[in-house]
């Protein structure tokens, strides 16, 4: 169980948070507020201690003893029949989803299934609204139930006990039945009450759209923020926990409102589903290599990929698609050729998702180095067994005992020492411990019962994506479930198409590719997005009208995020106006570049300087990308790519900066120092001396200028002023004009005398003092 807060637990209870955080310091459990969190320990002793102190009185009147057993019973009857309803719902959605599929496949008797339990939407929702159960859900479930179980001629078994409930209570003595009646109603009353002034909110919330929600004018939202010390605006925004806060303070009972997820289009189309288990076949481990720069993870995966040609294989020359296939034995591995730069974080992410196991390459002479354990932290996230390669200890300076030891402390113990992890030392030198590395990895996919259905429609993932000057967009798909095939319909995010060649790792044309195989496929109309699901559908049509949901989803979510103005977010746009934009244009020779570059350039945006990537693609700069630059004041960014000779001369004409790298490091720090250039600096105030005021003097204009004494530094024309009165400072201004004497003067030091204006600013008085200042700018580092 999460943890849970005060006042959330208060309310399950039925008992207010004063009165919950009385009975927490009774039993010596610390919570500072309602805003504090209890663990699952906590909430067990809190309910045992409330229980308690509940006790003493029930048993003192057997009759409320009585109604509580009543209570318990028909609360029974009515859970019975709602688990029903809540299985059935979810089987439904679970029929229905594989019904619609396995239609189309081979037949699993889904159908049959679904028959069985027929249900209608309107129950299913009912079933969905209902979860979690509350108390208050729970009572009314049970006064419809008596209803029901009044009127109804055939009561389920559960609604007999219920009906049998209501006669037993009618032969009780009458004054009994009457107070008991009077009970439940005062209970419906208070749970109407309670209903009534329950607001439910959905946070985040501006204070202004909190103020109407509860009914109170915002000016006293305000004021109770001021009261809690945190002085907000109307148009500034409320967390959870302010928006309870506040509630509490003023009195209203808020629940906060999950936000309604809007089914995706992949689940409106039920493109991907839960398999029945008694379809799943054994699959072949999906493998990532990990690990530190200069470990040697290309040196491992180039070897492990040699030794497959030298074991005599048909077609020989390995290409690179993204990922390959090996045997071992009768046996095979997948693995994913992931590139090791640490831009490329956001793809190893991604590479771990579709992975089974992630062999961590850990030099021996090396040790734990940071990606080491970003590359731990990536695997664990994913929840992939780790399999560690402890590489080139061929070399004299090798340690691996130095690298166990590391590596202990992020808990990986080797086997040896009495962990769990199963190290191997190597060396794509010598090709020591390579075998046996490929025969761990299958000891570890066999203790994980890796199956997938290979019998339906495949669902994989775009490993790498490019398009090739000839065949048009080639997109490398690990497939994940089910069989791809030749000629299959398939669509991804927003490209779609029919495949017309796919082949393997070795470059050969095939028919087919089951799970955990990689195949590079064409027949796209566009260049897929690296790391995307990829589906093979009905027909072409069905791939073409989910690609374009897929577009319009996107524009919408465009448009959304940067044009429409509305009343809500015209403050923030407002806002934005201030900051400065660093519009860029990113072009990379293929899609998973182009992905690791946008990443690292995002992460550079901060506070005051915002990234905005506002066109990305694979392939070479070209006149559109210019033209677009242009217009939008862009600069164009090209990752082993070059401007063609018309982007080069039509850039030159419209004075776009292009440029092109090979390095990812070089383009994060050059745009690093650009955007450190465009930061605003901290700006200081440097006081630069104090002034009495000695006299005012009135001008025409109704302009009143101080007489003054400087006694401390100097008053200078271009600073600023601070106005004190009794030390406190009464207003800041520009100082308007300063004068020795009949003459405006740059400065006026110490021990002398002059006139000073403030702009805007008439209110001075005999006594004030003036304090000087300048503002000064500090350049600020990233
Ligand atoms: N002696 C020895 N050298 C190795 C071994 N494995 C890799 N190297 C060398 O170490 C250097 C880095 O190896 P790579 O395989 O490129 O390392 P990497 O982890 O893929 O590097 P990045 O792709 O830059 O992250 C190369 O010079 C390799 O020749 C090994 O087992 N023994």
């Amino acid at each position: 169980m999460a943890k849970i807060r005060v006042h959330a637990l208060a309310k399950e209870l039925g008992i207010s948070s004063s009165d919950l955080l009385k009975v927490l310091e009774k039993i010596n459990i610390q919570a500072k507020s309602n805003l504090s969190s209890l663990d699952e320990e906590e909430v067990s002793k809190v309910k045992k201690a409330i229980k308690s102190e509940k006790q003493p009185t029930k048993s003192k009147s057997t009759q409320g003893k009585k109604t509580s057993a009543k209570d318990g019973q028909a609360k029974k009857t009515i859970d019975q029949p709602k688990k029903n309803k809540e299985k059935s719902s979810h089987h439904q959605n679970t029929s229905k989803k594989q019904r619609d599929l396995d239609d189309k496949t081979s037949g699993d008797g889904k159908k049959k299934e679904s028959k069985k339990s027929p249900q209608k939407p309107h129950q299913q929702n009912e079933a969905k609204k209902n979860k979690p159960v509350d108390n208050k859900k729970q009572d009314k479930a049970t006064s419809q139930a008596h209803k029901k179980a009044g009127n109804n001629g055939k009561p389920a078994t559960g609604e007999t006990n219920n009906v049998n409930d209501q006669r037993r209570k009618k032969r009780r003595p009458h004054k009994t039945g009457k107070t008991a009646r009077e009970k439940q109603k005062q209970k419906e009353k208070e749970l109407r009450e309670k209903e009534n002034t329950e607001i439910k909110i959905q946070a985040p919330i501006s204070v202004k759209d909190f103020a109407e929600e509860i009914k109170t004018p915002v000016a006293q939202v305000i004021t109770k923020l001021m009261g809690l010390g945190l002085m907000m605006t109307q148009n500034e925004s409320l967390d959870e926990d302010l928006v309870i806060l506040l509630g509490d303070e003023l009195g209203k009972e808020i629940t906060i409102e999950e936000p309604e997820e809007a089914e995706s289009i992949e689940e409106s189309y039920n493109l991907d589903y839960e398999d029945n288990p008694n379809f799943l076949k054994s699959r072949p481990p999906v493998v990532t290599v990990m690990g530190h720069v200069d470990h040697g993870k290309t040196s491992l995966l180039d070897v492990i990929k040699k030794s497959r040609v030298t074991e005599g294989e048909a077609g020989g020359i390995t290409q690179h698609i993204g990922a390959y296939m090996v045997n071992v034995g009768n046996k095979k591995v997948t693995f994913l050729d992931t590139p090791g730069h640490e831009a490329f974080t956001a793809m190893r992410l991604r590479g771990a998702q579709s992975t089974d196991i992630a062999i961590l390459v850990v030099a021996a002479d090396d040790g734990v180095m940071p990606q080491t354990v970003e590359a731990i932290n990536h695997a664990r996230a994913a929840n992939v067994p780790i399999i560690v390669a402890v590489t080139k200890i061929d070399k004299d300076t090798a340690n691996p005992e130095r690298v166990y030891q590391e590596l202990s402390e992020y808990e990986l113990i080797p086997e040896a020492w009495g962990g769990d992890t199963i190290m191997v030392p190597v060396s794509s030198k010598t090709k020591e411990g390579i075998q046996e590395l490929l025969e761990m990895i299958l000891l570890v996919a066999e203790m994980q019962e890796l199956k997938a259905n290979p019998n339906r429609k495949a669902v994989g993932t775009v490993v790498e994506a490019q398009l090739d000057k000839g065949k048009g967009p080639m997109a490398t798909i690990l497939v994940q479930k089910g069989t791809l095939r030749f000629g299959d319909s398939i669509v991804s995010g927003q490209a779609h198409g029919r495949i017309r060649a796919m082949l393997d790792d070795k470059h050969r044309n095939v028919k087919k590719a089951g799970p955990s195989t990689p195949v590079v496929v064409l027949g796209l109309n566009e260049v897929p997005n690296a790391g995307d699901q990829i589906y093979a559908v009905e027909d072409d049509k069905l791939a073409r009208e989910i690609a374009e949901k897929n577009i319009a989803q996107n524009r919408e979510e465009k448009l959304s995020a940067s044009n429409k103005v509305s009343l809500d977010n015209l403050f923030d746009r407002i806002k934005e106006g201030e900051l400065k934009d660093l519009n860029i244009i990113v072009k990379a020779d293929v899609k998973g570049s182009v992905e690791a570059v946008c990443q690292s350039l995002l992460k550079l945006s901060n506070e005051e300087v915002k990234i905005n990537i506002i066109h990305q693609g694979a392939g070479g700069i070209n006149e559109g990308d210019i033209n677009l630059a242009s217009a939008s004041n862009a600069l164009v960014i090209g990752f082993n790519v070059r401007p063609n000779i018309n982007a080069l001369d039509l850039a030159k004409e419209e004075e776009v900066d292009v440029r092109t790298y090979r390095v990812i490091y070089d383009i994060i720090n050059d745009v690093k120092a650009a955007v450190s250039g465009m930061l605003d600096p901290d700006i200081v105030e440097e006081v630069t001396g104090r002034a009495e005021v000695r006299q005012t003097f009135k001008l025409p204009g109704r302009i009143i200028v101080a007489g003054i004494y400087v006694v401390k530094g100097k008053m200078v024309r271009n600073g600023r002023v601070k106005i004190l009165r009794d030390d406190i400072v009464i207003h800041e201004g520009d100082i308007a004009s300063l004068k020795r004497f009949k003459d405006d003067a740059k400065e006026i030091a110490t021990g002398f005398e002059g006139g000073l204006g403030i702009e805007n600013f008439n209110d001075i008085k005999e006594g004030d003092v003036l304090e000087c200042y300048i503002l000064k700018e500090i350049k600020k580092e990233l």
